[in-house]
């Protein structure tokens, strides 16, 4: 199982986040965000692969970014078309596309990524794209069927374990830890972190 952890831009926290087990780690490249990073960090994740998250940025825009922040992966949150996930995934990127789950017609319109795509993560719909700490209804989930892997997000905290540990789906690749995880805005608390991660591997590998 994959674990994100998103939302950072302290280059300490960042070392710290990435010794405390996180696989991947996010930067949240949409200016409105309190997270947002808006500069290189001193230090980028070196073990954990780098993402980069954006909403409705231009093509340009997402390129230099990319290169700024060394990304391996980027994970759009908006609007963002086929057509824009196939060029991205031709520059080299790989793709997440957000889906934020209403409802269970929300999966037909995963139908149109599948073939530009790398991930799908499953949100929980708010006003600001992401960052909501609030859970959407998981059991939504037994309605994706799709051959795309996924990941799970969304008001994930430190509680959410006893629940993911029930959480079942074929497609299910890993999980995305945000704000249930923060002292302030873009500062993890690194020991929870690390608790977390730890007990969720040994018990979903
Ligand atoms: O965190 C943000 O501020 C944010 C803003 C705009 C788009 C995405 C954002 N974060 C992503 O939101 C989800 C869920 O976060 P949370 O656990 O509910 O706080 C996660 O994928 C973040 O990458």
């Amino acid at each position: 199982m994959i674990v994100k952890v998103c939302g950072m831009r302290d280059p300490d926290n960042i070392r710290q986040t990435e010794a405390a087990g996180a696989d991947w780690i996010g930067f949240i490249c949409y200016h409105k965000s309190p997270r947002y990073v808006s500069h290189t960090p001193a230090y980028l994740p070196q073990k954990a692969k780098r993402v980069g998250v954006f909403v409705n940025a231009p093509f340009d825009e997402i390129i230099r970014r990319a290169k700024e922040l060394q990304l391996d992966y980027v994970q759009l949150h908006g609007n963002e078309s086929p057509a824009l996930c196939k060029l991205l995934h031709n520059e080299g990127l790989g793709v997440i596309k957000v889906f934020a789950v209403h409802s269970l017609s929300d999966f037909k319109q995963t139908e149109a990524y599948e073939s530009c795509c790398d991930y799908y993560l499953f949100d929980t719909p708010c006003p600001q794209y992401g960052g909501s700490g609030k859970q959407f209804d998981w059991s939504l989930l037994s309605h994706y069927q799709g051959s795309i892997p996924f990941l799970l997000s969304g008001g994930l905290r430190p509680d959410s374990l006893a629940a993911l540990s029930h959480f079942r789906h074929s497609q299910w690749a890993g999980i995305d830890l945000n704000s249930g995880f923060e002292i302030q805005p873009a500062m993890k608390d690194t020991t929870l972190l690390q608790n977390f991660i730890s007990q969720f591997k040994q018990n979903i590998p």
